[in-house]
């Protein structure tokens, strides 16, 4: 996709073209699937809602959809019934399950944000395998796989990002993130077109200090380049070793 076209278009349509370059470059949707929107509330979710929704008539592969969307004991997400309103319009049908994720907490444990994903992470495969769906789609944007890709090297010493496809070995499920080329300020312009922003719910914990850190590190290392970011993403799925593509050495968050 040439950069002139993108820096004229219209946010809504530079998340359609990202995310259908994503789905058909990495073939991360096929014909027949079965889709379950992991929707938190939040921005980056309810774009992919949306975009999936919208490219549903022009990418010439039948698919269904369906939001699911987890309220957990420490947030029951205040603007569920606008979300839901919201999916229904674009056709998705939504469901809600409450988790008590604090309450599943062992004595003494105290809440973190590997635990919640984990949480997260069983039921919906739990929900997507009862309910015959064979993909989870998750919101997590090219910043995120970035992020991830810098916070694993520093952290733990390992070359792994996000795969935009992973196949379950153990279940008939797999994990694609179609928003993996799309960077956070491209969303955040479309959910500012497609009034998103306003209903977005945000984590009462907020962003881990880790991640924190890494993001404003990354920003001063690219300068918030958007050219400088697709480079990175560019050489991180290049060659024989290519981090976007299945990894199934993923232990990382849902
Ligand atoms: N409560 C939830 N219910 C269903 N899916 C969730 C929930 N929380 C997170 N997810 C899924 O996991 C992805 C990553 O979660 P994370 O908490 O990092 O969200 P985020 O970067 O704030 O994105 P969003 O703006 O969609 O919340 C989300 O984009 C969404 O697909």
């Amino acid at each position: 996709m040439s950069h002139r076209f993108l820096r004229r278009a219209g946010a809504q349509e530079i998340v359609q073209k990202l995310t259908a370059k994503a789905i058909l470059e990495r073939k991360l949707i096929e014909e027949g699937d079965r889709i379950l929107i992991a929707v938190s509330g939040g921005k980056d979710s309810t774009v992919l809602a949306w975009a999936l929704s919208s490219l549903r008539p022009l990418l010439k592969i039948n698919y269904d959809l369906a939001g699911f969307h987890i309220s957990s004991d420490f947030c029951a997400c205040c603007k569920k019934s606008i979300l839901s309103q919201r999916l229904e319009e674009w056709g998705v049908p939504f469901t809600d399950l409450s988790v008590p994720i604090i309450g599943r907490l062992k004595p003494g444990r105290k809440m973190n944000c590997y635990w919640c994903s984990t949480q997260r992470r069983t039921e919906l495969l739990r929900y997507a395998m009862e309910h015959g769906f064979n993909k989870i789609a998750l919101g997590h944007h090219l910043d995120d796989i970035i992020e991830t890709f810098f916070m694993n090297m520093a952290d733990k010493g390992t070359l792994l990002a996000m795969p935009m496809l992973l196949r379950y070995r153990k279940y008939p499920v797999s994990l694609i993130r179609p928003l993996g080329y799309v960077e956070e300020q491209q969303i955040i312009a479309c959910a500012e077109e497609k009034e998103i922003l306003k209903a977005a719910c945000t984590c009462p914990f907020g962003i881990n200090s880790k991640r924190r850190d890494i993001r404003k590190r990354i920003a001063d290392f690219t300068n918030n380049s958007s050219a400088v970011k697709r480079r990175i993403i560019m050489a991180l799925s290049q060659g024989s070793n290519d981090l976007l593509a299945e990894s199934a050495g993923e232990k990382g968050k849902i």
